[in-house]
């Protein structure tokens, strides 16, 4: 278990971290997602401890990180870090011997892993002779090389083409499956939402909205379709227990302030009184809908505006 439990960290007069805290249980795909700037590289190279925090602590399995327990992390930063001029083969041999494996093992491991991951007839090529998908890829089997109790990677979808991304899903799902706490920041919500089993949303150094797809659902307002073909402009405005209507392509979409019975049987009653209704359901938020709440200011939200069209 990874714990990241109240990490501060300024740059100069920068707040980068501000109480930075969530765990990633054994065996759990966990998102890391917040905008540019929020914090995510700062924490993830501080768990590793490449940066030193100001304040809080990092803990594997209960214990602080120390120079040895970290060697059980298999880390993918965002500034990609492999050597330009060393070949793919070698360069993962050395990794996976840096990390205590003897040449024997180191070698079997970096044929596996550029096996595994689509490379392996790269093996004798430079590394910066490589596409830069296929460079991510090399930086994802050189955290694996050493086979490691736990995942850190920091963007490790971004750039790849549609079959590295999945290559890379189940690979990290393996990891997983196989017991690993396995953490990764993207800004590819959609994938983020059909991989990952909890996910944190960042914003401006602390963790504001943490969960399952479901539970961060569940927290978010109800919100509900109505597709009735004869209702005039404005006829959900003023119901009570509707905090906010807007027109979309799905139809007249309403944001309600509690999703009580109540509150269901008077929109049902009052679209019905419009004439057909074609469509009645719960609409579900997206992950990109609650990140967008969640990491949203507090300025007038014009989505949330009666009448407003999306
Ligand atoms: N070495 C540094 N010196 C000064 N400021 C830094 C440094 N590293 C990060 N920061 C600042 O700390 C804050 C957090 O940056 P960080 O890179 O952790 O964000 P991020 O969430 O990973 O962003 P992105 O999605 O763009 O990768 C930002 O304001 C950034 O400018």
């Amino acid at each position: 278990m990874l714990e990241i439990d109240g990490i501060s960290k300024r740059f100069g007069s920068t707040v980068a971290l501000d109480g930075m805290t969530f765990t990633v249980r054994p065996g759990e795909l966990y998102g890391f997602v917040g905008a540019n700037g929020a914090g995510k590289t700062t924490t993830m190279r501080i768990a590793l401890g490449v940066l030193a925090a100001d304040g809080g602590e990092v803990r594997l399995d209960g214990r602080p990180l120390d120079a040895g327990s970290r060697r059980r992390i298999g880390y993918m930063p965002e500034e990609r870090g492999l050597y330009p001029r060393m070949a793919v083969g070698t360069q993962l041999r050395y990794l996976a011997e840096l990390r205590g494996r003897s040449a024997a093992e180191a070698r079997a491991a970096a044929d596996r892993w550029t096996a595994r991951l689509g490379i392996a007839e790269r093996r004798a090529e430079d590394v910066q002779r490589l596409s830069l998908g296929n460079q991510q890829r090399v930086q994802l089997a050189a955290a694996l090389v050493a086979d490691p109790d736990v995942l850190v990677l920091d963007e490790p979808f971004s750039g790849l083409d549609p079959m590295a991304v999945d290559v890379m899903s189940e690979v990290l799902r393996e990891r997983r499956d196989a017991g690993a706490p396995v953490v990764f920041s993207s800004h590819q919500l959609e994938l983020v939402e059909r991989l990952c089993d909890r996910v944190g949303i960042v914003r401006a150094g602390r963790l504001v909205a943490e969960g399952t797809v479901a539970e961060l659902r569940a927290a978010s307002a109800t919100e509900l379709v109505v597709d009735a073909p004869q209702a005039a402009t404005g006829w959900a405005d003023v119901l009570p227990g509707v905090a906010a209507v807007r027109v979309t392509d799905e139809g007249t979409v309403l944001t309600l302030a509690d999703a009580s019975d109540t509150t269901l049987g008077t929109v049902l009653d009052a679209a019905r009184r419009t004439g057909p209704v074609h469509e009645f359901r719960r609409r579900r938020p997206t992950l990109a809908e609650i990140y967008r709440d969640a990491v949203a200011d507090h300025v007038p939200d014009l989505r949330r505006r009666p009448g407003a069209a999306a």
